[in-house]
């Protein structure tokens, strides 16, 4: 996994135990599921807009924060970014992607 993802969701974790009043992803966590899920869709109609834009730059801003807050839905639902992962390495496992990638770079 890469180090920016696995430190992030040790910082998500972490907030667990802070207070809603130090940290957003702790008023995150405190507001609940719903508060999240408002946030991830909120996230996500901005990204298509900047997609539709055709903005690079927010694309990236947006999708950041559309990962960040699928991140913290993770993390509130006892998952991580690993877990992700492992079903998309599956996937790519089970398509032969890996083995035609690499037949690709040779
Ligand atoms: N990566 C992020 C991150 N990305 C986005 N955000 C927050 O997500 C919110 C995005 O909401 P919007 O774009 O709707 O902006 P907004 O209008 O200010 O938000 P609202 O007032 O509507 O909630 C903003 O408040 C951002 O600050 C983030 N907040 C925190 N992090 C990371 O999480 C760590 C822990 O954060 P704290 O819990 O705040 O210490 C930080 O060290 C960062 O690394």
């Amino acid at each position: 996994m890469s180090d920016t993802l696995s430190q992030l969701a040790q910082v998500l974790e972490a907030r667990k135990g802070a207070s809603p009043d130090s940290s957003y992803v702790a008023s995150l966590y405190h507001k609940g599921l719903d508060a999240i899920l408002k946030k991830i869709g909120e996230e996500a109609t901005e990204t298509v807009m900047a997609a539709k834009d055709g903005d690079k730059d927010k694309i990236i801003y947006e999708t950041a924060d559309l990962w960040f807050h699928s991140m913290v839905l993770l993390a509130q639902q006892g998952l991580g970014p690993d877990d992700v992962l492992k079903e998309l390495e599956r996937r790519f496992g089970l398509s032969g992607l890996e083995e035609k990638a690499s037949r690709k770079v040779d």
